[in-house]
């Protein structure tokens, strides 16, 4: 069911579908006929190429979007060096470098709202993997705001695709392609280059985002499932045309470049395309009305079964980031145990929750605005009172996560923490293992008359096989 509870009145249309072929025009007539760049675009506008992809990236992964705007984006001052302690991206030199990979398991307490700064200044990096300027990994941002961005001013990431995942409060954005309400339990995707502006309708905001500093998100797969299911592509939203005309102003444009905050000038809006067409675009997705798959037999199966979004990598079924949901669903499995499984994963698991409770962590520990990342390798699973519970419940069908909504940023790639998510944002959960996992006792128990058949043992023993196995060398 898509979400209702968040009773906020949308003002903007949308049009409908993932990775479709999308024009729009706030004018009629604005979007030239038949052409890309004729010598006069129509009623005197610029037009200007957006490229999501390099020109000659294969069809089915190109993505461009043409813009028809006042002015084109090019017409602004120097960019000039503007960071400071409220801009964290970790921006002491490479923030890439001041990362420690470390392979505990580690859990966050919620994330505090801060409402002395707005969208820009509220990004702060916990964790992430590779270097926007190769264009490869990731970086896992909490964001906290309670301010809007300044009447005049724009920010774009040169380094990477934001998947915003809002936890608390609602998001207006305004981007150069058109206007998108996001509340939690939705998402957006803002990619790489396009200039946005976010102010905060109902107070402060507080949220999730994933930043894929190569390639775009894509739907999943769906094999054996057939044509539909998971997230459907009908119901991603894309923003129609909406511009300002506004070419006496002083605006501030914003980049974040090679994780680094840097500011330009402008004398005009960037808010002032007026048609566009193409496949790059901002889009969002309501949470709500992914289609759920599960077990009707016995066993727990993958959690890729829950993929909304994923990022390939050039090995086959493996993400760069898989954006993974763990909607409201009927268990039913007979003679299972419900939960997760305990694994170890050569895949990292970066997990957050919007509301509710997770139902592989009852114990308390992990809240809405919290965080847990189990790294490559590092052992996690149900914590000793969820263990406890599912070991012993009665195998009915039974609904869980109703009210709630937990998410996994899983990927190939070792996630490190930065200096603010280990240390200065004071949220690590110096007990995390010993609360979840310590208090888990054996329950190994011989069956009376069992005997213990170790494979050392025999051959010590020199039984048969062994013999068998001597080589013939000798
Ligand atoms: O660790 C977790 O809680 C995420 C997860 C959920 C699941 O259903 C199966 C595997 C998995 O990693
Ligand atoms: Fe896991």
């Amino acid at each position: 069911m898509p979400s209702t509870q968040f009773n906020f009145k949308e003002r903007y249309r949308y049009q409908n579908g993932f990775a479709s072929y999308h024009e729009s025009e706030a004018v009629e007539g604005a979007l030239p006929v038949g052409a890309n760049s004729p010598q006069k675009p129509p009623l005197g506008l610029y037009a200007e190429k957006l490229s999501g992809t390099a020109f000659t990236a294969p069809r089915h992964k190109n993505q461009q979007s043409w813009l028809y705007r006042i002015l084109p984006s090019c017409g602004h001052s120097n960019f000039e060096a503007r960071e400071s302690s409220t801009f964290n991206t970790n921006p002491e030199n490479k923030p890439w470098e001041e990362i420690h990979f470390i392979p505990n398991q580690l859990r966050w307490d919620p994330f505090d709202l801060d409402e002395t700064v707005d969208w820009v200044h509220s990004l702060h990096l916990v964790a992430g993997a590779g270097d926007p300027t190769m264009k490869t990994g990731v970086g896992y941002f909490i964001y906290a705001a309670g301010k809007d961005m300044a009447a005049n001013e724009a920010f774009y990431s040169a380094d990477g695709d934001f998947l915003i995942v809002p936890q608390h409060g609602v998001l207006d954005i305004q981007t150069e392609l058109g206007r998108l309400v996001v509340r939690p339990n939705e998402i957006c995707v803002i990619p790489r280059g396009i200039r946005y502006r976010v102010t905060l309708p109902d107070g402060p905001v507080r949220g999730y985002i994933l930043e894929l500093y190569e390639g775009h998100f894509e739907l999943p797969e769906l094999g054996p499932i057939g044509s539909n299911c998971l997230a459907n592509a009908r119901d991603f939203q894309a923003p129609v045309a909406d511009f300002d005309e506004d070419t006496n102003n002083s605006w501030t444009i914003l980049a974040k470049f090679a994780g680094h905050l840097y500011a330009a000038k402008q004398d005009h809006t960037p808010f002032d395309v007026v048609a566009w067409h193409g496949l790059y675009y901002p889009y969002k997705y309501d949470l709500g009305r992914f289609n759920t798959m599960g077990s009707v037999s016995y066993d727990h199966p993958d959690p890729s079964i829950y993929t909304v979004l994923t990022c390939q990598s050039a090995s086959p079924g493996t993400a760069i980031a898989d954006f993974v949901i763990f909607p409201p669903r009927w268990l039913v499995a007979e003679d299972t145990f419900r939960p997760p499984w305990y694994h170890r994963n050569t895949m990292s698991e970066f997990m957050g929750l919007i509301h509710g409770q997770y139902d592989a962590k009852t114990g308390g520990g992990f809240q809405p605005a919290g965080a847990s990342l189990h790294n490559v390798m590092s052992g996690h699973g149900p914590d000793a009172s969820t263990h406890e519970k599912a070991s012993n419940a009665e195998l009915a069908p039974h609904k869980v996560g109703e009210g709630s909504m937990a998410f996994m940023f899983e990927s190939c790639l070792m996630i490190g923490v930065t200096d603010w998510g280990l240390k200065k944002c004071q949220k690590v959960q110096e007990d995390y293992n010993a609360e979840s996992w310590e208090p888990l006792k054996p329950h190994f128990k011989l069956k009376p008359g069992q005997k213990i058949d170790n494979g050392l043992k025999s051959i010590a023993n020199g039984t048969e096989g062994d013999k068998a196995q001597v080589p013939h060398y000798t």
